[in-house]
């Protein structure tokens, strides 16, 4: 099992925990407007990581939109395999093609 489809199934079980042991269960007690701030924020901070941090700093940011990512799906009920169809549709399709389509 790769690390997100395990980090995924870790999420799903610690949203049970009590808000007190687990940061999942918090931010999930805390509701949709505290997760989506969160991702909001850890967004921002991966942008300035991108443009002042060291590599090290990204890696640390993209791994943290990527766990709030998944608590975002998780509360929406929606999963890792959404975002895989989601992407194989995609797959194959210049960006640039896809935006000419849209302004036609
Ligand atoms: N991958 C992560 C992970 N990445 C980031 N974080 C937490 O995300 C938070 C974000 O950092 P911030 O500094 O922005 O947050 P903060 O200001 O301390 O918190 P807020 O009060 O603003 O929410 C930190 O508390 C990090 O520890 C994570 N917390 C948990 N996991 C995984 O989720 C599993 C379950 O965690 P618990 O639910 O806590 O048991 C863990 O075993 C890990 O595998």
């Amino acid at each position: 099992m790769d690390i997100l489809t395990h980090l995924e199934a870790v999420i799903a079980e610690r949203i049970t925990a009590a808000p007190k042991d687990s940061y999942v269960a918090s931010l999930n007690a805390r509701g949709l407007p505290v997760i989506a701030r969160k991702l909001g924020e850890e967004g921002v901070e991966a942008a300035i990581a991108l443009l002042s941090g060291s590599d090290e700093d990204l890696v640390g940011e993209a791994a943290d939109i990527i766990f709030h990512l998944l608590v975002a799906l998780n509360a929406r009920g929606l999963s890792l395999a959404d975002v895989r169809a989601e992407l194989e549709r995609r797959e194959g399709v210049s960006g640039l093609a896809e935006k000419a389509s849209r302004s036609e």
